[in-house]
């Protein structure tokens, strides 16, 4: 899918200026953002998300452009049909898996029905094997099944890009390799595009088709 952007975003705390200075072009399904702790990968990807506006640049995503501040457009995030997977799943721990999961179709104030979940929910609660856990509440979870709930409700909404926070983080050694080869798969099933940042050179090895280093705000290199 191809990418263009170019994001310029100054962040001021009292003791430190925070400069980022970016320009991405990919072409690539499978785009890995590798770089430090603190280099700026996460802003990069809320601005792709929309949850942070940059001072100046432009960011298309396939024909659709999701921030211009030349010609002051500025998508909302819900307009983007982007999926963010933050880095601690962000489940919510008063409501099972299948809410979870149905949470983001509901319209309105009410919870979504603890028994009756929409086509598209179930769709993806079977095809991630969560069929076993749709009762349980996320603290009963490994991190391994919070990160498969979580991947399953940003599916729902059927986006056309996958935003991937440091998706393997949370979880301990082992898991971690069994997840992040369990991700790779189905992204090689569903075919959707991926965005995955990282400072894990094994997540590299295995995403980075297309692999972007930064360092303190700006490209390596
Ligand atoms: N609200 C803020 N005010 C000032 N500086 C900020 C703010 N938010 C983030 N920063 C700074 O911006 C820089 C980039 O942060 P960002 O979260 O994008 O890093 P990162 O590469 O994703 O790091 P990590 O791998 O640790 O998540 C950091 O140096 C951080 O201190």
């Amino acid at each position: 899918m191809q990418l263009e952007l170019t994001l310029q975003k100054t962040l001021l705390s009292p003791t430190r200026i925070f400069q980022l200075d970016v320009n991405i072009t990919s072409n690539s399904q499978r785009i890995v953002i590798f770089g430090p702790s603190g280099a700026g990968k996460t802003m990069i990807l809320k601005s792709i998300a929309g949850l942070i506006t940059p001072d100046k640049g432009y960011i298309k995503i396939a024909d659709k452009v999701l921030f211009d501040s030349t010609k002051k457009i500025n998508l909302k995030p819900q307009q983007r049909h982007l999926a963010y997977l933050f880095q601690h799943y962000s489940l919510f721990p008063h409501l099972t898996v299948g809410q979870n999961i149905a949470f983001t179709l509901k319209k309105g104030l009410f919870n979504p029905n603890k028994k009756n979940f929409p086509p598209q929910a179930k769709q993806w609660i079977e095809k991630l094997e969560l069929t076993e856990l749709v009762d349980l509440y996320p603290q009963q979870l490994s991190g391994g099944q919070q990160q498969r709930v979580a991947l399953a409700r940003a599916l729902t909404t059927n986006p056309c890009m996958l935003l991937l926070d440091e998706p393997f983080s949370a979880l301990d050694y082992g898991l971690r390799h069994k997840v992040r080869h369990e991700i790779n798969e189905l992204q090689q099933q569903l075919n959707i595009p991926i965005i995955l940042i990282s400072h894990d050179v094994e997540d590299v090895k295995l995403f980075g088709e297309h692999v972007i280093e930064i360092q303190q705000g700006h490209l390596k290199g």
